[in-house]
Parts: structure tokens; C-alpha cells; sequence
């Protein structure tokens, strides 16, 4: 007999006899745990940016696990992508993408409308002191970041999120990467739909 806590093994099925699907009536195991989810998510944000050289992106999510925005670098609304600087050597710094483009966090506050006091922002790159300053004035609660440069713009940052509570941490995850194909999960999910409804 099986002990208790294992499923009795499926009798071996007759020549001939059609392989038995797999029993789809249990909980799946494999699915996002809630971190990985919302970087996950951070990361297909910043898959919008024009950036040539770095991409961010930011997702806010309140207690309740509600995403209340996203965000990506970028340039500010009404400015055509194709008419403004994105490279970063030029002498004036009027012809460097630094002078216009909003950094992913910032959009990410602008989309949360002002909801953001308590929440959790997760980030693909870790905030500059700019950034800073407005993570500090929407009273986030919390910031999870990928990667980290050593930076004064970050140092800046640093010291802020310390003076004001805000707790920062590096993302860990168990998962090599999250992998999504149109094809696999969604149009082979709805055929195997197919087969069982026919
Ligand atoms: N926390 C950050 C830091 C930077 N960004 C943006 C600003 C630029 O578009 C890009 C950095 O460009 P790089 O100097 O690496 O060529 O990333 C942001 O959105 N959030």
C-alpha cells in the first residue's frame, strides 16, 4: 500500500487503451510566487524604452498586492522619440538624453496617481538621488531592486532612503528567468483547451 501522503500510482493502462491525460484537477506548483511576478513585470516594463544603452523598469504595488503602476525610461509625453537625443557623449548637455528622458520610477509614481504612501515600488535598477527625492515624498514604504550601479546619483540615494526609513533590498529570486512565448502559453494552452472540450 502507498503511504498516506503519496497519490496511489495510476494502474498500468491495457495494450491498445488510450494514454490517459494528465489530471488537470489540482493546484499548480509552478506558478509565480508574488516577487517574481512583479519583477517579472518590471522587466517586460522596461522591454517599452527606446534606450539604446539602458533600459528600466518599475512597478508600484500596494499591501494588498495591487499593481498601482507601471513605468518605463522614457521620453516626456509630446516629445517625438525620433527628434530627441539619445546618445549621452556630446559636450552639450542639451544633446544628451539625461536633460529630457523620465526615468522609469518617475513614471511609475505619475502613473499611481498619488496612491503610492505605504506601497512597494520594485525596480530594475536601483533609484538615483532624483528619483529619490520624489520615492521619498510619495511615502513609499519599501524599494526591491535588481541591479545596483556605484554611482554618486545612487550613493545620494542611499543616504536618503536611510534618513527617511525607506527599506531597500536586492531582489532574490529562486527562478533562473520567467520565460513567456505567445506561442507556448497561449495559443498551445488553448488547443489543449480544444481537445478536451471536443
Ligand atoms: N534608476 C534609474 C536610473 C536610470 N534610469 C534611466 C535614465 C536613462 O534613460 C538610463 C540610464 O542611461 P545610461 O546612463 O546607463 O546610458 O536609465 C532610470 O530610468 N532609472
Amino acid at each position: 500500500m502507498s503511504p498516506p501522503h503519496q497519490k496511489p500510482a495510476d494502474p498500468p493502462s491495457l495494450p491498445g487503451t488510450p494514454v490517459k491525460l494528465v489530471e488537470e484537477s489540482e493546484k499548480r506548483s509552478d506558478y509565480l510566487v508574488w516577487s517574481d511576478y512583479f519583477m517579472a513585470l518590471a522587466i517586460l516594463a522596461s522591454k517599452r524604452s527606446k534606450d539604446p544603452t539602458t533600459q528600466v523598469g518599475c512597478v508600484i504595488v500596494d499591501r494588498d498586492n495591487k499593481v498601482l503602476g507601471t513605468g518605463y525610461n522614457g521620453m516626456p509625453i509630446g516629445c517625438d522619440d525620433d527628434e530627441m537625443p539619445w546618445g549621452k557623449g556630446d559636450m552639450n548637455p542639451l544633446r544628451n538624453k539625461h536633460a529630457f528622458v523620465v526615468h522609469a520610477e518617475q513614471n511609475a509614481l505619475i502613473n499611481s496617481l498619488g496612491k503610492a504612501e505605504g506601497c512597494t515600488l520594485y525596480t530594475v535598477l536601483f533609484p538615483c538621488n532624483e528619483c529619490a527625492k520624489i520615492i521619498v515624498q510619495h511615502k513609499i514604504r519599501e524599494v526591491v531592486y535588481m541591479l545596483d550601479r556605484n554611482t554618486w546619483e545612487m550613493e545620494g540615494a542611499r543616504i536618503l532612503f536611510k534618513k527617511t526609513g525607506i527599506i531597500y533590498k536586492q531582489f532574490k529570486t529562486r527562478l533562473p528567468s520567467v520565460t513567456l512565448s505567445f506561442d507556448k502559453d497561449c495559443y498551445e494552452t488553448d488547443k489543449r483547451f480544444d481537445k478536451h472540450d471536443a
